[in-house]
């Protein structure tokens, strides 16, 4: 099996194509496990469609299923047009729903869901929480000091409300966040759906204007912008290797 392995700004994927749809969340806990396997944040394997450029099965590394990665659409739109499955604007189906990507050299951006508030604001552990979905559910706090982020809290808070879990501090116009992920179950490097709901609860509360900087842990720089209630999510991703797997 022909894999490629891509890096979105520290949050990881292992990527293939194929024409055969299975469940594969068996598959995705070997390929993903950091130990036993080539180790990844996620798997996702693009299949044929009829009216989409592709479709998309996204599996977490623990091999449970997500409807939507911001992270992941560019790596895979990236991964696509690489390997002439689609142009360079592409438009495939999520568990989200249909997401358009548009690639230029190592730079994507893809055109989000359109994020949904899913709970009024709330006090917890001493904090305040925004709870939004930009295709998954995350839970967004903002701190002073990035360094606060508790992983303790993070877990509770992550089962207690099965989301993704956010700190973010703000400067200017621009947003430094940490993300504990559903379905990796640690903190990852960055999160694009979580620096998403990170943008989208600061500009709802006039923090920030229509576009921001966002600096996941990784230290890379992203953008988010938003047009007319749609979120526009931008940034680079590299392919770190391809290699033939005999599984
Ligand atoms: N762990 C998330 C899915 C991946 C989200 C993240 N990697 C992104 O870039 O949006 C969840 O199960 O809700």
């Amino acid at each position: 099996m022909h894999i490629a392995k891509y890096n979105a700004n520290g949050n990881d994927f292992i990527i293939f194509h194929t024409f055969v749809e299975v469940d594969r969340s068996t598959l995705a806990q070997q390929l993903c496990d950091r130990q036993k396997g080539v180790g990844a944040d996620g798997l996702i394997v693009l299949l044929p469609h009829a009216e989409y450029d592709f479709k998309w099965q996204f599996y977490n590394n623990d091999g449970s299923i997500a409807s939507m990665c911001g992270n992941g659409t560019r790596a895979c739109a990236h991964y696509a047009f690489t390997n002439q499955l689609a142009n360079a604007s592409m438009r495939f189906l999520t568990g989200a729903g249909v997401i358009t990507s548009v690639v230029e050299n190592d730079l994507v951006e893809t055109e989000l869901t359109t994020p949904k508030v899913l709970s009024e604001s709330f006090e917890e552990n001493g904090l305040t929480w925004h709870f939004c979905d930009t295709g998954v559910p995350h839970l967004v706090t903002f701190v002073e000091d990035i360094g606060c982020f508790d992983k303790v809290i993070a877990r509770q808070m992550r089962y207690k409300y099965n989301a993704n879990v956010n700190y973010a501090r703000l400067e200017k116009n621009a947003l430094h966040v940490r993300t504990y992920e559903r379905g990796v179950e640690d903190e990852t490097l960055a999160c694009g759906t979580g620096m998403a709901a990170c943008f989208y609860s600061a500009y709802r509360q006039k923090l920030v204007g229509t576009s921001a900087t966002i600096y996941p842990i990784s230290g890379d720089e992203l953008s988010l912008r938003i047009v007319d209630q749609k979120l526009f999510f931008k940034g680079s991703v590299q392919k770190v290797f391809e290699t033939v797997l005999d599984l």
